[in-house]
């Protein structure tokens, strides 16, 4: 590439660099595509505005869980008397905790890069934005441009937390989850504006480290979906650690105070206000591609701004793919992994697979987790599925009982016809790590019988599957929606 530009001459159209394959977005799909690619002689530039990893790993799971590692801590010392162990008065050392966060995200994001650059991944700082359908100019940190063709590109540029619209926000310096993460102290009072997993994962967390938390989600429940038993139990434990947990709120005002700021909230009571000392907002997430210049690409968007793609996470447009968050659909680390999966089989094996054809498991990370594959009690009666649903509470599994985690439940929903696993929920201690055996199970299309009869080291938690398939099942018939909800 050269640029011939002098003073005396007008500043010609940037320099045009060539290559295979464009790749938009260092996330969760864009690292490993560009490698794989790179590995199969194709010449690659990846584009990524801000840091290589994406979300995940500098703003996402990484350094949450990392910090509720630190809080799971802090709160097991706190339980040690319940297990026989005097562990002194616990106080928690914040900018230790950060700091600990900090290192797991630098390590993560370093074995990212050290990756691309082992597999000779060109990459380039920068943000990206169409210009034609396989043109693409990358404004540099240094305020110049560069310009990129490709006939193929993958547009793989994720999401950014959703600011509300409420009176009064933008005067309260309130926090993303982005701005939590970034912390120097802990928050005396932090109000939480939302109920999903970003919210629930923090408010346990920081309860933990010790701050005064109040959750305000707008609907009935916390979690939206999923069967209503489990969200309420998740909010019993959550409410258990500390955290104020109110449902049905509306907020109506934010204002700056003296201590920090107060929130005017609508709830079945009536109307309140509450004060915090930080807010943070967790209410969902936008996706990155208002800013991307899709209509010189002609890559349509839906209402919500993601992209539209076919089975194939193509776009309308020959050779233009958008993977991961920013494509709808379910926004975790492992479904955007997969979206590259499906881009490699299909572009270098030959090998077609739906994206939307896939089970996608999700576990949210409070304690106890909440896990879930497939189908529940709740979607049962919603689809009308005849199925047989079995529940287990966790009180009376001897693991639970020996490790003092008895909060919780397993529940299996099967095919009443077949006996066929159809999915799973696992609230619990490591409830996403059963959550796995379930679904393997799931995949390999074994029966209730089959777990009941299968035999699993005593006493691990993957034991308490032959106890869940021997308790009696609750009949969900077909053809008919159910009455009484649980
Ligand atoms: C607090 C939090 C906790 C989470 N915890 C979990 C969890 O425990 N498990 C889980 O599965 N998921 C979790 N998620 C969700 C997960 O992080 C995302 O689903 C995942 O990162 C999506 O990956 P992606 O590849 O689609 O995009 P991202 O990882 O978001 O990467 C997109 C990249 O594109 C870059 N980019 C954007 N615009 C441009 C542009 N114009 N030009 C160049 N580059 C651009 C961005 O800088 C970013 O690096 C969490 C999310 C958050 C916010
Ligand atoms: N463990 C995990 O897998 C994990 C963890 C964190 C985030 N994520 C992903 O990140 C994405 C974002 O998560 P999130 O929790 O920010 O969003 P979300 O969309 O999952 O949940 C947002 C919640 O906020 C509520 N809400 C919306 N507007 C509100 C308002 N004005 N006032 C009060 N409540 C309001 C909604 O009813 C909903 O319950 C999700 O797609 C999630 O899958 C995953």
């Amino acid at each position: 590439m050269s640029d011939d530009r002098s003073p005396s001459t007008p500043p010609a159209a940037e320099a045009l660099t060539r290559c295979d394959a464009l790749v938009l977005g260092a996330g969760q799909a864009g690292v490993p595509l560009a490698r794989a690619l790179t590995d199969a002689g194709r010449r690659v530039v990846l584009v990524e505005a801000t840091h290589v990893g994406g979300t995940c790993v500098n703003e996402g799971c990484t350094p949450t869980k990392t910090m509720i590692a630190s809080a799971r801590v802090a709160h097991l010392a706190r339980r040690a008397g319940e297990y026989g162990v005097h562990a002194g008065k616990v106080s928690v050392d914040f900018p230790a905790v950060q700091a600990r966060k900090d290192e797991v995200v630098a390590q993560f994001r370093s074995g990212n890069e050290q990756g691309l650059t082992d597999a000779g991944v060109e990459v380039v700082m920068g943000r990206a934005r169409f210009t034609g359908p396989h043109a693409v100019q990358v404004a540099l940190p240094d305020g110049t441009h560069r310009a990129f063709e490709a006939p193929l590109v993958f547009i793989n540029t994720g999401a950014r937390p959703t600011w509300p619209d409420l009176p009064g926000l933008q005067d309260v310096d309130a926090l993303d989850s982005t701005g939590l993460l970034g912390l120097k102290e802990r928050p005396e009072k932090l109000l939480i504006l939302g109920g999903g997993p970003v919210a629930l994962e923090f408010a346990q967390a920081f309860a933990r480290f010790g701050s005064d938390v109040t959750v305000l989600e707008r609907g009935e429940r916390l979690l939206e979906r999923g069967d209503e038993d489990v969200a309420a139990a998740l909010t019993d434990a959550l409410t258990a650690d500390g955290v104020t947990v109110l449902c049905g709120h509306q907020a109506l005002e934010a204002r700056r105070t003296e201590a920090g700021l107060s929130l005017r909230v609508r709830g079945p009571k009536g109307e309140k206000t509450l004060h915090g000392t930080h807010l943070l907002v967790a209410v969902g997430r936008t996706p990155n591609t208002d800013d991307l210049g899709l209509d010189a690409a002609g890559v349509e968007v839906d209402d919500h701004g993601h992209i539209r793609v076919n089975d194939d996470l193509l776009t309308g447009v020959d050779g233009v793919y958008a993977l991961g968050d920013v494509r709808g659909g379910p926004a975790y680390t492992h479904a955007a992994y997969d979206d590259y999966r499906i881009v490699r089989d299909a572009l270098l094996h030959g090998q077609r697979r739906s994206w939307r054809d896939r089970l996608v498991p999700y576990t949210v990370f409070t304690d106890p987790e909440l896990a879930r594959i497939g189908l529940d009690e709740q979607g049962a009666h919603e689809q009308e599925r005849p199925v047989r649903v079995y529940t287990l509470p966790m009180s009376k599994v001897a693991r639970a009982t020996e490790t003092g985690e008895t909060r919780g439940l397993i529940r299996a929903v099967v095919e009443a016809s077949t006996d066929r696993l159809l999915g799973a929920t696992v609230l619990g201690a490591g409830g996403g790590e059963l959550l796995s055996v379930l679904q393997v199970a799931l995949h390999g299309g074994l029966t209730a019988a089959d777990l009941r009869e299968g035999i699993f080291s005593h006493p691990t938690w993957s034991e308490a599957l032959n106890n869940l398939f021997m308790q009696d099942p609750v009949e969900v018939p077909g053809g008919q929606k159910r009455k009484d909800p649980r």
